[in-house]
């Protein structure tokens, strides 16, 4: 999907292939009963996503409409909203407005069509030395804004320059997943507007020769950067550094960085970059309206909790984030066969399908999203209501990006659960020291609904369930053995049966499963030949004894 003339080229270098509102009820979620997960619907805490370019979510519309009682609340919800966003303290506002930076008129006029006034902090505090010129390395939580930090400069840099078309490329935006590459081109072609300016979109699939023409001149933007080295795209991204020219500007962003991005910056960096990081210093790494709970779910009810809590939020906007594409394509399956109608997102559907399905749940008011960890990263979807994670994140730095794709923006609001299995508790250690705080919810076994045995007769009856059932049973296993915390999350320890129970057979299914230790997510999660180097003191991977810059917000 190559545009000819391209000044400024968005592109994904790595996919994946695989794999508050007031208490209304104040006794409901008192520090002795957890949250019930599977009760019956009523309004949760925080269903409503206020995104901070200062309109109000269609549902917060919606609920404006109720009857006249229930005004008094509405207007303390508002109040208490306006107080959050005053509250410069854990907000993501900084107080300087994009007037101040002096932009060209044709990007100040994008801006204010975007209906921003106010920089975010991460803006205020990249976009001035990115416009000076200034290698960047930048961090601030998920939903900050970043995404106009780079490209309000990127832009700025382009039109300055005067930058023609037949120049080639100006600047190139590397991104990990092609979702994140198109919504970035999006945004880019809104600032661009006014502008002379073009771009293009690289998302795999067009001619290497027309793509390397084009990346041939630029500065270079690395979004998501941890993620780059991770994905093991390092001879790629070798390759990329190669064409472009040695005297560059180069910026890296994301809301976690770690150990893999100095090996990025190594890369990446012709001389040392200037390093911020807004959060420096947080009590928390996750958003302020982000409330986060975990279950405790012994393996074999699993699928009957996640049914039952996704029958009870039917009204709502979910994403549940699996371990591989065979589960997502599993559970979609079955829950659309027994009437829970859900989207599915993963690596192994044809671009056109996770396009499509990727702008139908944004714009969707409600509705369930079955996903990867593709869909991870820096989407930015409006007015996700739960973050589900059925099956463990890798590492806390995933679980961080993951409950990011809800409370996003100023005053965003939403919310998180975590499911565990008893064996996988120690988790909740990392989770800790990595500065997320999370509660324990619960569920009534009595409210859970009772479908086991039916669904074991139709995965047994139906030949096509039965095929994606057992592809499903043996990724999670496959996928729990690559898993980074294996100290935590141990193929060992998993009871076989239950697991089967789990993806809806009656016995284990006779399917091979050739786990070699030694081999573990060889081509994924190898950098520079060493493993991750978790513990709890140091919850998000290796790093040199003798290292003490804060690559991690607190
Ligand atoms: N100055 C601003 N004022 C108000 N809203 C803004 C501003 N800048 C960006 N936003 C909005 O904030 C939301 C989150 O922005 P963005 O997607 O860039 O976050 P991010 O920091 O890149 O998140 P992630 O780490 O998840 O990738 C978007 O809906 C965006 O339109």
């Amino acid at each position: 999907m190559a545009e000819p003339e391209n000044n400024l080229q968005i592109s994904s270098s790595i996919d994946e292939t695989n794999n508050n509102h007031k208490h209304k009820k104040k006794n409901k979620h008192d520090k002795k009963r957890p949250r019930d997960i599977v009760e019956e619907e009523e309004e949760d805490e925080n269903v409503n996503n206020t995104h901070s370019n200062g309109e109000s979510s269609k549902k917060k519309k919606k609920k404006n409409k109720k009857k006249d009682g229930e005004n008094e609340v509405e207007v303390e919800n508002e109040l208490e909203e306006k107080k959050v966003k005053n509250n410069s303290g854990s907000g993501i506002m900084s107080n300087e407005s994009f007037d101040s930076l002096e932009l060209s008129k044709s990007t100040s006029k994008a801006i204010m069509d975007m209906g921003f006034q106010n920089m975010t902090q991460i803006q205020a505090r990249a976009i001035p030395p990115l416009l000076n010129g200034k290698n960047v390395l930048g961090a601030a939580r998920t939903g900050s804004g970043k995404t106009l930090a780079f490209l309000i400069p990127a832009v700025e840099l382009l039109h300055k320059l005067k930058f023609n078309p037949r120049d080639g490329a100006g600047v190139v935006v590397i991104c990990p997943t092609r979702e994140l590459a198109i919504q970035t081109h999006d945004v880019a072609k809104e600032l661009l507007k006014y502008h002379s300016q073009t771009l293009g979109l690289i998302i795999g699939g067009s001619s290497r020769k027309t793509e390397a023409q084009d990346l041939a001149k630029g500065c270079l933007i690395i979004d998501e950067a941890d993620r780059i080295l991770e994905a093991n795209f390092e001879d790629e991204l070798k390759q990329i550094l190669k064409i472009l020219p040695k005297d560059r500007q180069t910026a890296l962003f994301s809301a976690t960085q770690t150990q893999k991005i100095e090996d990025l910056a190594r890369l990446s960096f012709q001389e040392t970059p200037i390093y911020i990081d807004v959060d420096d210093g947080r009590k928390k790494v996750t958003n302020e309206g982000l409330l986060q709970g975990y279950v405790i779910v012994p393996c074999a009810k699993r699928f009957m909790v996640l049914y039952s809590f996704l029958k009870r939020h039917q009204t709502k906007k979910v994403m549940v984030f699996f371990s591989s594409c065979n589960s997502v394509k599993f559970h979609a399956d079955i829950f659309n066969h027994i009437n829970l109608h859900c989207a599915s997102i993963h690596g192994k559907q044809k671009q056109q399908t996770r396009t499509t399905t990727f702008f139908d749940f944004c714009k969707a008011e409600n509705g369930v999203l079955l996903c990867t960890d593709v869909a991870a990263r820096g989407l930015d979807i409006p007015d996700v209501d739960w973050i589900v994670q059925y099956d463990p994140p890798d590492e806390p730095k995933e679980y961080i990006h993951r409950v990011g794709r809800t409370a996003r923006g100023e005053g965003g609001k939403g919310n998180a659960l975590l499911f565990l299995i008893p064996e996988e508790l120690k988790f909740l250690c990392y989770l800790k020291e990595a500065k997320v705080p999370v509660k324990e919810y619960a569920y009534d076994e009595k409210k859970v609904a009772n479908v086991q045995s039916h669904l074991e007769n139709l995965v047994g009856e139906n030949y096509f369930l039965n095929k994606m059932a057992k592809e499903a049973y043996r990724s999670y296993i496959l996928a729990y053995n690559s898993h980074s915390m294996k100290d935590i999350f141990s193929v060992k320890r998993l009871d076989l049966q239950d697991v089967a129970t789990s993806f809806c057979f009656s016995n284990p299914p006779n399917v091979s499963i050739n786990i070699n230790t030694s081999n573990q997510r060889k081509n994924t999660r190898k950098v520079d030949g060493s493993r991750h180097g978790f513990n709890p003191n140091n919850p998000y991977g290796k790093r040199n004894a003798d290292d003490k810059r804060q690559f991690v917000r607190h």
